[in-house]
């Protein structure tokens, strides 16, 4: 790369000690030579004059707001060195590359490095006069003797101006992504005691502030602190437990803003893998990305993913910090992220070009649950007291994000709130989904509350729908939430899964990470697992008579009165849309019926409200679609013999029987609209629907059939040998 000249200095040989003072002016060239950006964003300014002064100086900036240019500008501001601490290797790659693009003499030390490359960089290190202006390194670096030695010779030299931490919270436990390598840090100050230190982070939780403060003894630090408010990002949660399907949902809702640059993030590796293969079948251009598959595979998806040949990464926290592609568009959570710090951080990938983007976070309870086991048991490789320190700290961390999914009040002031900001709910001007619907988030929060209170009556949960793998036979680690820091040192923490004792999950487990299993064994285990599930849950009783769990007629009436009057909103919505309200509706219920009648009632009850939720942004041709594929299956399962239809709808729910007078429309039975579901099809009183049989039965079936087959088969062989013989 063609060296770009430095812009000529004031003064070429100023002493690191002397308190410079560069003017605006100069400064503001400098960044326009090397960067062509026209001026300095928020506090950048006043950080670098801070630093170029000798100042201590502690900077929080939100996500993307350019940290960064606080100590690359210092390393051209005058001669000499300036040491950045950096986390991850591929943050200090992907930095020292796009400075080295723009001519900035910028290297790092790795052991990714080539021994040779080590070798030139000590060499200018040494030279006296070095060339290197921003020297990237690993905190595990600075740790060790023989680079604190030669880091006291540049020093000594005079050639030593600033040392930046970045990502300055890896210090503090407090923070989400603390790195125990961070807190050797505090031996800077003694070995180079007048260096100025600059923190930089985007976690602003007073506690990590002032951890990082003591523990890297910054003296009387100039604290810099910005607003976190990402204005051009639109905050939203979706409640899995009120979806119908959280990856199609998730599918349509990327292929609905066309072909955009996004990242999803999940909680476990095998949940990146099915999730990216599942989008990838319905046609997203995407790939996986954590810290299971090899280096060189994570390079190549990464460098498709930056260069645009993929749109989509779905991937774990490995991925993220420090990423400098501007044009994210959305950032998904598939899973609860541990604390609102993490999502923030995560979320907070979307937008860096200050343009309109967004940040979707799907909330199930069963991934809170999740999650909330794994940060009871952090740090249980700590000696009890601090074990429980640990978790302690991590659950009120957790807490918080809980609320942001669980309040109805505005997301955007919920975290900032978070980060101590007080602001008021006019500043987010309808930009997150609590203030731009608020009606509709607080029916799903109504609903989020039926389905809690239904999951604790149970004692069940949805674990064998939402949850995927939980750990493996082998105890491999498979869920990287915590430890994206381990990139860097290259090994990894060992994150027992293994929370539930609760069979069910175990075998879905097993069976869902050990894919050498065959088709018969998972099957096997499959229906072990909902074997146990309905008896764990007292729910599986052979008539489904007295059963707790069953869908009672009450129930079903009142579900259909709630799709009722979504059905009406409907009307007022699209008001060229005739329907019969009562019909629709009562085809609506019972499909949902139909599809979790056997699953007991929390499984239906969201069913209902998943349709609810559907009718509030359905158009009329998706109503339309919907509502005959009702009838048309209802029709086919009219025609089947009387033996075939064992299931009769309780007789309150015929909607022929009920008084049709509280039609919605007076001209819904116009023959003229399109949308109208015929009177002729209320069939319900004269329809009898098949059994959906359970998975056991459905196994059990199988594997008859396979015997009678077997049986034919093997008769079959025997005639034809003894034909043959
Ligand atoms: N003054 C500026 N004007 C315009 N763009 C800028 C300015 N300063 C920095 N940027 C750009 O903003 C983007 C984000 O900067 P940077 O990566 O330093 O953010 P950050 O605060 O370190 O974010 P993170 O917390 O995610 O690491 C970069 O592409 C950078 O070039
Ligand atoms: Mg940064």
């Amino acid at each position: 790369m063609q060296k770009k000249s430095t812009l000529p200095l004031s003064d070429a040989n100023a002493n690191r000690k002397r308190k410079e003072v560069h003017s605006k002016e100069t400064l503001v060239k400098l960044l326009r030579w090397h960067f062509g950006y026209p001026d300095f964003r928020g506090m950048q300014l006043d950080a670098i004059q801070s630093v170029l002064s000798g100042k201590d100086c502690f900077c929080l900036m939100p996500t993307g707001g350019g940290k960064s240019m606080c100590y690359q500008i210092p390393a051209l501001a005058k001669p000499g060195i300036v040491l950045v601490v950096s986390p991850l290797i591929a943050l200090m790659e992907n930095q020292v590359m796009a400075l080295k693009e723009k001519g900035i003499a910028a290297d790092f030390l790795s052991s990714t490095k080539t021994a040779d490359a080590k070798v030139k960089i000590h060499e200018d290190l040494d030279s006296g006069k070095p060339s290197t202006r921003l020297l990237y390194v690993t905190p595990e670096l600075i740790a060790t003797p023989g680079f604190m030695s030669k880091l006291t010779k540049i020093y000594t030299r005079g050639l030593l101006n600033l040392i930046a931490i970045d990502e300055a919270h890896c210090i503090s436990s407090w923070g989400h992504d603390f790195r125990p390598s961070y807190r050797k840090l505090s031996s800077l100050r003694s070995h180079l005691p007048d260096v100025p230190i600059l923190a930089l982070t985007a976690t602003a939780a007073p506690k990590v502030q002032k951890d990082v403060v003591e523990s890297l003894r910054m003296q009387n630090p100039l604290i810099l602190k910005s607003s976190f408010n990402r204005p051009n990002i639109y905050y939203e949660v979706r409640y899995k437990d009120l979806l119908d399907d959280a990856c199609a949902d998730l599918s349509n809702t990327l292929k609905s803003l066309g072909d955009v640059c996004a990242i999803v993030y999940c909680l476990e590796r095998s949940m990146c893998d099915d999730l990216s293969s599942n989008l990838s079948q319905n046609g997203i251009s995407c790939a996986a990305y954590h810290a299971g598959l090899n280096n060189k595979m994570r390079t190549s998806v990464l460098d498709d993913w930056i260069s645009s040949k993929i749109k989509v990464i779905v991937a774990t926290v490995a991925f993220g910090m420090g990423i400098d592609r501007k044009d994210v568009r959305i950032v998904c959570h598939f899973n609860i992220p541990k604390s609102m710090e993490a999502f923030y951080q995560e979320s907070g990938r979307a937008g860096r070009d200050q343009l309109p983007s967004r940040s979707l976070l799907y909330y199930g309870i069963d991934d809170r649950k999740r999650m909330e086991f794994i940060l009871s048991k952090s740090g249980s490789k700590k000696s009890s007291s601090s074990q429980e320190e640990s978790s302690k700290i991590s659950l009120i961390a957790f807490n918080q994000i809980v609320e942001y999914c669980e309040g109805s009040g505005c997301r955007r002031k919920r975290i900032l709130e978070s980060f101590g900001e007080e602001v008021t709910a006019s500043l987010c001007g309808k930009t997150c989904d609590a203030c731009r619907h608020a009606n509709l988030v607080s029916r799903c929060l109504e609903d989020l509350k039926t389905v809690c209170a239904l999951h604790r009556k149970n004692g069940s949960s949805r674990v064998f729908i939402t949850s995927s793998s939980a750990a493996t036979t082998t105890g491999e680690q498979l869920s990287e939430f915590w430890n994206r820091g381990e990139e860097a040192s290259g090994s990894e923490e060992d994150i027992s899964d293994s929370e539930d004792d609760n069979e069910v999950i175990n075998n879905l487990t097993r069976s869902k990470l050990q894919s050498k299993l065959g088709v018969n064994e998972k099957l096997a285990m499959l229906q072990r697992a909902e074997e146990n599930f309905y008896r764990n849950n007292n729910t599986y009783k052979q008539n489904n008579k007295g059963d707790k769990n069953a869908i009672s007629d009450p129930m079903r009436v009142s579900s259909r009165q709630r799709l009722q009057n979504a059905l009406k909103q409907v009307h007022q919505r699209l008001d060229d849309f005739k329907i019969e309200v009562d019909t629709s509706a009562s085809f609506l219920e019972d499909e949902c019926y139909k599809k979790y009648g056997k699953a007991g009632k929390s499984f239906y009850y969201s069913q209902v409200a998943s349709t609810v939720r559907w009718l509030t942004t359905a158009t009329s041709s998706e109503l339309m679609n919907r509502l005959c594929a009702i009838n048309a299956s209802a029709e086919a399962e009219q025609s089947l013999t009387p033996a075939e239809q064992p299931f009769k709808p309780p007789p309150t729910l015929d909607p022929c029987a009920e008084d049709t007078s509280n039609e919605y429309s007076g001209n819904a039975r116009s023959e003229t609209s399109p949308c109208i579901v015929p009177m002729e099809s209320c069939s319900f009183n004269n329809t009898n629907l098949p059994q959906i049989p359970s998975f056991s039965e459905f196994v059990n079936s199988r594997k008859t059939k396979g015997e009678q087959l077997n049986d034919t088969k093997k008769h079959s062989r025997t005639e034809k040998r003894m034909r043959m013989q």
